[in-house]
């Protein structure tokens, strides 16, 4: 697993150097946490790519291509994928549509502002989030959609064969009123990424050594985001105070991202704590493993730290897709993954219940945060978002 030096509470005052070694900080659950600078280098340096050419070939085919992963997420945490798939015109056109969306004039984009929905989804204007304490806010903006089982583009029924879910009244996404248009772009991109995310979820499971079904059972209607980002330029500066996305790890089971193309500014963090560059690559996504396969797999795929600094001069747009599993699953590490009569580092946890503990702690001043917070954690769970 991802070493992580040990967390420091309340670390308002974020310095560098602690025991007079060199340390990065980053935010991988609700505490500030530093890694070690090593002086002897022996992580990652590059990130790998993977051909998924032959996704639906063979059995030995995407055997190989499991093995492939496996060593990627074993060693890295984080893959490029080539030959995913998705058509290069489908890139081109949602990139534009990014770019039309974040032209748009700041009401237009406020009328889906985050705080108007309780599922703390939809436009996050500049500055609003803050992954690292430090600095004054993250230097982007965002807009998050995700899986909704009222919205009729996601068909319920259809994909689980089972009623709506009687509880669930209100859609979970919000949408900009005068930009139909962003809603009809998104989903046709969505439409393309998550059967792509679906195939690495038995993909997975072959790397295992698993039937490659072995995991559908957990994914029947996933917690999805999606989450259009723009960068502006910030200043080419070593300041931790300039920076486009703060250090973190995902909150996901595995996330896929579209790079704008030209503009790199996404790094990754080695287990020496080494900055790596993970620069847009043509005709490739990243993908990378989130919290929830960390805890699966029991540390063995770790959840890689990351952060954006755009330094490029130019606008950055991007377009990560998260995909978690289903809110209702009890995720236990698997027993491939502990040595007999080891003891797994991790808990059975409930997958929904998890993440609201994350999310809501990462957005305090949201209504849906004011209206539970005196509520006590261990009684906060996953229908706190849904209504
Ligand atoms: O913008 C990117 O390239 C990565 C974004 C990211 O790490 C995230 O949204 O979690
Ligand atoms: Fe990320």
């Amino acid at each position: 697993m991802a070493e992580v030096a040990s967390a420091i509470p309340g670390s308002g005052n974020l310095g560098i150097a602690r025991d007079g070694a060199e340390h990065v900080y980053f935010h991988s659950g609700s505490e500030a946490t530093y890694r070690k600078v090593s002086e002897k280098a022996s992580g990652f340096t590059t990130i790998p790519t993977i051909d998924l050419t032959d996704l639906d070939g063979t059995a030995a085919q995407r055997k190989a291509i499991a093995d492939d992963i496996y060593k990627a997420c074993h060693e890295c945490g984080f893959f490029y994928v080539k030959n995913h798939g998705i058509p290069q015109e489908i890139v081109v056109e949602t990139f534009q549509l990014l770019k039309n969306f974040f032209a748009l004039d700041l009401d237009s984009k406020m009328d889906a502002h985050v705080q108007k929905n309780p599922a703390i989804r939809g436009y996050e204007p500049m500055l609003e989030t803050k992954l690292d304490p430090r600095t004054q806010g993250d230097i982007k903006e965002a807009f998050t959609m995700g899986d909704c089982v009222i919205e009729p583009e996601q068909d319920y029924v259809g994909r689980t064969g089972k009623q709506r879910p009687a509880h669930i009244t209100q859609p979970q996404n919000i949408w900009p009123e005068k930009a139909p248009w962003w809603r009809d772009g998104l989903y046709k991109y969505y439409h393309h990424v998550f059967p792509l995310a679906m195939k690495l979820v038995q993909i997975f499971a072959l790397a295992f050594g698993m039937e490659e079904t072995a995991f559908d059972k957990h994914f029947q209607f996933p917690i999805t985001g999606m989450r259009p980002l723009y960068y502006p330029p910030t200043p080419v500066t070593e300041d931790a105070a300039s920076v486009g996305l703060g250090a973190h790890a995902d909150f996901s089971w595995l996330t896929l991202v579209l790079q704008g193309e030209n503009v790199p500014a996404l790094e990754v963090l080695n287990p020496d704590g080494i900055w790596v560059d993970a620069p847009p690559i043509p005709g490739t996504l990243v993908c990378n493993v989130g919290q929830y396969l960390e805890r699966q797999t029991n540390g063995l795929f770790p959840a890689t730290v990351h952060r954006v600094r755009n330094k490029t001069g130019q606008e950055r747009y991007s377009l990560p897709f998260f995909l978690t599993m289903d809110p209702d699953v009890e995720l236990d590490v698997l027993d491939c993954c502990v040595e007999q009569g080891e003891v797994p580092s991790y808990e059975r946890i409930n997958v929904g219940d998890l993440y609201i503990r994350r999310v809501l702690p990462a957005r305090k001043k949201h209504p849906t945060s004011i209206k539970y917070r005196d509520v006590p954690q261990d009684q906060w769970s996953y229908r706190m978002l849904l209504s």
